[in-house]
C-alpha cells in the first residue's frame, strides 16, 4: 500500500509535503493540552499550589486551542485540495495512458471495467484518503507523544497501557486480510453494477422493442443485490474484528486502572499518578481506535488503487524509432495476424498500393477486410511480416504520427454531444472557419445543416442522435477532408443507405479521395469497377488479384459475388441463396 501511495504522491509531491507538515503540526497542537493538563494535576497536587501558574496555564491553553483551530481548518483546505489535486492528476494521467494504449487492450477489457477505474476507484480514492490519511500520520503521532509523557511519569503504568498494542495490531492483520478479500468482491460487484447499468440504459430502445424490459430488467436487479449483499458482508465481516480491538484497550485500560488503584493504596503511586492516568491515559487510546479503523477503510482504498496502478502500469504501443515516412504508397509484406493469440484471421497476405492510387479489399463477411485496414491504422500490430507506409515499417512509427498520416471513414459514425460544426473541426483542430465551411460544403454538409434552426451550429445530440445515418456519414466525410491526410481508409459508407443520400454520399466521397492513396472495403462491387486493382478476400487469405475486367473474366470468387449482386439487383436472387456469400 505504502508503494501505491507514493507512487501516487509523485504527481504533486509539494502538496503531499504541505499536507503531511500541516496534519503533524494540527496533531501536535491537540497533544500539546495533555501536556498542560498535566502540569495542572502535578501543581494541584504539590502541595504549594500558585493560582497564578494555573492561570498562566489556562490561558496558554485558550491560546493555543485558538491556534489549533485556525490550523485545523488550514489543514482541512491544503488536504482537500491535496486529494482532488491527486485524484484529477490522477485521471489525466489515466486518460493520457489511455490514447497510448492499443486497440488490443480495450477489444481485452470490459469498456465499463475501463470507466469504473477512471471514475470510481479514482473516487474511492478520492473519499477516502482525504479523510484517513492524515487522522492516521496525526494518529500515529500523537499516539508516540501521550507515550512518552506517560512513560516520563511511571514507565510500568506507560507500559500496561501500550501492552495492548500487539493484540491490537493482531485484530487489524486479521480485519485487513477480510477486507481485502470481502473488498475485491464488493469492487467487482460494484463494477457489475454498472456495466449491466450501463447496458440497460444503452440497449434501451432494442430491449423495448424486443419486449425484453423484464428480462433484461431482472439482469441489473440481480447485479444490484449482489452488489448489496456483497456491500453489507464488506462493513460486517471485518466489524467484529475492529470490534474486539477496541474492547482490548478498554480491557486494558481498566487492568491498568485496577493496578494504578492497588499502587495507591500500597503508596507506590501518588495520587497526581493516578489522575493524570486516568484522564490522559484514556486520551493515549484514542488515536489508536481511529487508527484501528481508518486503516481497515485504508486497505479498501488500496484495492481500487492498484485496480488505478495497474491500469497506468499496462504497456504502451511501442513508439519504435519514431520513424515519418515521406511517401504514401502503402504494401504488405507476408502479413499474418490473429487476435488475441486465437486461430489466424490473416495468413501470409502481401500487395502493395502505389502512392494516390485505390484498392478496393472484396470479400465475404468475417473475410478479414476491416483486420486489414485495422493493420494500416496500427489499431494492432502484426503477429509476422510487416506492414508498410512510404517504406516504413508501421510498427517503427508512434502510432500518433501513423494517424496523422490517415484519414477514416467508417459504417458507424461517433459524433460528439457537440455542434456539427465542432464535430467537423475534430478532423483538425487549428483549422480556420472557412476551411471548416469549405470541407462542410464539400462533403454535402451545408445542404441539410442550412435547414435546421442553427445551421451548422446546431447540436447533434448524444452519438449523433439527432441525425439521420446518411447525415451523420457526411459530416464524418467533412471531417476527413478538413483533416485532409495522405492515406483514406474507406469502409464503403453507402452499403445501407437510400438513394438520394448514397448520391450525396459518393459525390463528398470523391472529394475525399482525390489525389490520395486510398483503401475501400467494398460491399457493393458496382461502385469499385474503377478501382487500380481489387484484393478478394477469403478466410483470411488472399485468393485473387486484380483488375474489374480481368476478375469478372477468371470467373472466381469475384465473378460469383458480381453476379449475386447483378441477380439481387435485379430482384432475381432468392434470398436465402446469398446467406453468408455477401459481406
Ligand atoms: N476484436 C476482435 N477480436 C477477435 N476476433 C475478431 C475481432 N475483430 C474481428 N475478429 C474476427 O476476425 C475475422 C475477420 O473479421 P473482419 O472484421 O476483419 O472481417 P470483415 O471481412 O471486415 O467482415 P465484415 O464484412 O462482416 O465486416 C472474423 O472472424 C471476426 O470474427
Amino acid at each position: 500500500m505504502i508503494r501505491h501511495l507514493l507512487y501516487i504522491f509523485k504527481t504533486a509531491p509539494a502538496l503531499v509535503r504541505k499536507s503531511i507538515a500541516l496534519e503533524l503540526l494540527h496533531h501536535l497542537l491537540i497533544a500539546v493540552p495533555t501536556g498542560f493538563l498535566l502540569l495542572i494535576i502535578q501543581e494541584l497536587f504539590s502541595g504549594a499550589a500558585s493560582p497564578q501558574r494555573l492561570f498562566t496555564y489556562v490561558i496558554i491553553m485558550v491560546v493555543e486551542f485558538i491556534v489549533q483551530l485556525w490550523v485545523a481548518a488550514s489543514t482541512m483546505v491544503v488536504s482537500n485540495v491535496m486529494t482532488y489535486t491527486l485524484s484529477t492528476r490522477l485521471r489525466i494521467q489515466l486518460g493520457m495512458h489511455l490514447q497510448r494504449l492499443s486497440m488490443g487492450t480495450f477489444r481485452q477489457r470490459d469498456p465499463g471495467d475501463l470507466a469504473a477505474v477512471v471514475l470510481q476507484d479514482v473516487a474511492n480514492f478520492e473519499m477516502i484518503f482525504g479523510h484517513t490519511i492524515g487522522n492516521m500520520a496525526g494518529a500515529v503521532f500523537a499516539t508516540g507523544i501521550i507515550s512518552i509523557f506517560l512513560f516520563i511519569i511511571n514507565w510500568q503504568l506507560a507500559l500496561v497501557l501500550l501492552a495492548a498494542l500487539p493484540l491490537c495490531w493482531i485484530m487489524v492483520r486479521i480485519s485487513n486480510y477480510l477486507i481485502v478479500q470481502q473488498g475485491k468482491k464488493h469492487v467487482q460487484a460494484r463494477n457489475d453494477t454498472g456495466a449491466r447499468f450501463l447496458e440497460y440504459v444503452q440497449g434501451i430502445r432494442h430491449i423495448k422493442s424486443f419486449g425484453m424490459t423484464g428480462s433484461r430488467f431482472s439482469n441489473l436487479k440481480q447485479a444490484l443485490n449482489d452488489f448489496r449483499k456483497a456491500s453489507i458482508r464488506t462493513e460486517a465481516i471485518p466489524g467484529p474484528f475492529v470490534l474486539t480491538g477496541g474492547v482490548i484497550l478498554e480491557l486494558f485500560f481498566l487492568g491498568m486502572v485496577a493496578l494504578a488503584v492497588t499502587w495507591l493504596t500500597q503508596g507506590r503511586i501518588n495520587a497526581a499518578t493516578l489522575i493524570t492516568f486516568l484522564i490522559v491515559g484514556y486520551r493515549l487510546y484514542e488515536p489508536i481506535k481511529i487508527l484501528l479503523v481508518d486503516y481497515v477503510i485504508l486497505r479498501y482504498m488500496n484495492i481500487s488503487l492498484e485496480r488505478v496502478i495497474s491500469l497506468l502500469k499496462t504497456p504502451e504501443q511501442s513508439a519504435g524509432q519514431k520513424r515519418v515516412p515521406s511517401r504514401y504508397d502503402i504494401s504488405f509484406e507476408n502479413v499474418s495476424f490473429s487476435y488475441h493469440n486465437g486461430s489466424p484471421v490473416l495468413e501470409n497476405i502481401s500487395f502493395h498500393v502505389p502512392e494516390r492510387s485505390m484498392l478496393a479489399l472484396v470479400g465475404p463477411s468475417g473475410s478479414g477486410k476491416t483486420t486489414v485496414t485495422s493493420l494500416i491504422a496500427r489499431f494492432w500490430d502484426v503477429s509476422a511480416g510487416a506492414v508498410k507506409i512510404g517504406g516504413t515499417d508501421v510498427r517503427d512509427m508512434a502510432p500518433s504520427d501513423v494517424y496523422a498520416l490517415i484519414s477514416e471513414v467508417f459504417q458507424e459514425v461517433y459524433l460528439f454531444d457537440d455542434s456539427i460544426y465542432h464535430n467537423i473541426r475534430f478532423g483538425r483542430m487549428d483549422a480556420t472557419e472557412a476551411e471548416i465551411l469549405e470541407a462542410a460544403a464539400a462533403a454535402q454538409v451545408l445542404d441539410f445543416a442550412m435547414e435546421l434552426p442553427e445551421g451548422i451550429h446546431s447540436t447533434v445530440g448524444e452519438g449523433g442522435n439527432k441525425l439521420s445515418g446518411g447525415q451523420k456519414q457526411r459530416i464524418s466525410i467533412a471531417r476527413a477532408l478538413l483533416k485532409n491526410a495522405p492515406v483514406v481508409l474507406l469502409d464503403e459508407a453507402t452499403a445501407s443507405l437510400d438513394p438520394e443520400n448514397e448520391i450525396y454520399i459518393q459525390a463528398a466521397i470523391q472529394e475525399l479521395v482525390k489525389g490520395k492513396t486510398v483503401i475501400v472495403i467494398a460491399h457493393k462491387l458496382k461502385t469499385i469497377q474503377q478501382a487500380d486493382q481489387i484484393l478478394v478476400l477469403n478466410k483470411g487469405k488472399l485468393q485473387e488479384q486484380g483488375l474489374h475486367d480481368n476478375l469478372l473474366k477468371s470467373g472466381g470468387l469475384y465473378a460469383r459475388l458480381w453476379d449475386i449482386q447483378q441477380a439481387a439487383n435485379s430482384w432475381k436472387m432468392a434470398p436465402t441463396e446469398m446467406n453468408g456469400i455477401i459481406a
